[in-house]
C-alpha cells in the first residue's frame, strides 16, 4: 500500500528547506502582523460550524473540480453560510501560497491554512500569508512538537486545529490544551473515508473542546448524523467541490440546525 502521507511529509521537508532559503525566518517575522484569534471568535462550542475547503485535487482521487478556481470556490462558500474557509497550500492538492493570498484578499471569513506542518517556520509563514488558523496533524508530530507548535501558533494570534486519526492521536491531542480537535475520517492506509471513524472516536474526546469532523462528509444527512452525535462542526472539501450546485450544498451543510429550529417553532 502506498504511504501517501509519508511521501507528502518527505517532499514537505524539501519544500520548507527551499522556502527558508528564499525567505529566512527573520524576514518572514518582519513581514508578519499579529493575528486576532478570528477562528475562536467565530466558532462557538455547541453551535454548528462549517469549514468549507477550497480543494481542487486529492492525492488519493486526483482532480476533483475542473470548473472553478480557488477564488471562485471561496466566493461561493462565503456567500452561502460557511463559518470559515480552508485553503490548501500544498502542491499535492494543487494548492499554493499565491491562491491563499488571493482568497485572503477576497473574503473576511477566518482562513485555515491547510498544509502539513512539520517545522515551526511554517507557522510564521502562515501568519505572514494572513492565516487565522493552522492545521497540526498529530500523526506527523511528536507530542512535544504538537504542544510547542500549538503555543507558537497562539503566540502569533492564530488558532490551531489539532487533527487526530485514532485513539493514540486523540490521547496525544488531549495532553495539549488545544481548543479545536478535528477527527479525520480518512483511513491513512487505504485513504477511504467513513464518518463512522468520528462516531467511534467521539467517546474518547473531551466534550469541552470544539469537535470537528473532517473528510468524507458528502451530504446533509452525514452532517446531521455528526451533529446528533455531538460534533460542533465539519470540514468539507470533496462533498462541496463535486456538488452539482456548490452554493446550495454549502447552504445545506451550513444550515443543519435550521431544521431543528423549525421543528421547535412548530
Ligand atoms: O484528500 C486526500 O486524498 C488526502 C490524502 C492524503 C492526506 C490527506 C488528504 N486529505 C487532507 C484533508 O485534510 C482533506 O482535504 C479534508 O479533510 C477534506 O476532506 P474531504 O471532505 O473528504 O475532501
Amino acid at each position: 500500500m502506498k504511504d501517501i502521507l509519508g511521501e507528502i511529509v518527505e517532499k514537505k521537508k524539501a519544500i520548507v528547506a527551499e522556502a527558508k532559503r528564499k525567505m529566512p525566518l527573520a524576514e518572514v517575522k518582519a513581514r508578519m502582523q499579529p493575528g486576532t484569534f478570528r477562528m475562536s471568535k467565530v466558532f462557538k462550542k455547541d453551535a454548528w460550524n462549517l469549514i468549507a475547503e477550497c480543494k481542487l485535487q486529492s492525492p488519493a482521487k486526483g482532480r476533483l473540480n475542473q470548473t472553478h478556481t480557488v477564488e471562485q470556490l471561496a466566493a461561493i462558500y462565503a456567500a452561502n453560510g460557511a463559518s470559515m474557509l480552508s485553503v490548501h497550500t500544498d502542491p499535492h492538492f494543487l494548492g499554493c501560497n499565491e491562491d491563499f493570498c488571493k482568497v485572503r484578499e477576497l473574503v473576511e471569513l477566518p482562513l485555515l491554512r491547510k498544509d502539513f506542518v512539520i517545522d515551526d517556520y511554517q507557522l510564521y509563514e502562515a501568519r505572514m500569508l494572513g492565516a487565522d488558523a493552522v492545521l497540526l496533524i498529530a500523526r506527523i508530530l511528536s507530542p512535544e512538537q504538537l504542544k510547542e507548535y500549538l503555543y507558537t501558533a497562539w503566540s502569533l494570534g492564530m488558532d490551531a486545529l489539532v487533527e487526530v486519526h485514532d485513539e493514540v492521536d486523540m490521547a496525544a491531542a488531549l495532553t495539549t490544551p488545544a481548543e479545536f480537535i478535528g477527527i479525520n475520517n480518512r483511513n491513512l492506509k487505504t485513504f477511504t473515508t467513513s464518518i463512522e471513524q468520528t462516531l467511534q472516536l467521539l467517546p474518547y474526546a473531551d466534550k469541552e473542546r470544539v469537535l470537528i469532523s473532517e473528510s468524507g462528509v458528502l451530504c446533509a444527512d452525514d452532517a446531521r448524523v455528526l451533529r446528533e452525535a455531538g460534533c460542533d462542526g465539519i470540514l468539507v472539501g470533496e462533498g462541496l467541490v463535486r456538488a452539482g450546485d456548490i452554493g446550495a450544498m454549502t447552504n445545506a451543510l451550513a444550515d443543519i440546525d435550521a431544521g431543528n429550529d423549525r421543528k421547535m417553532m412548530a
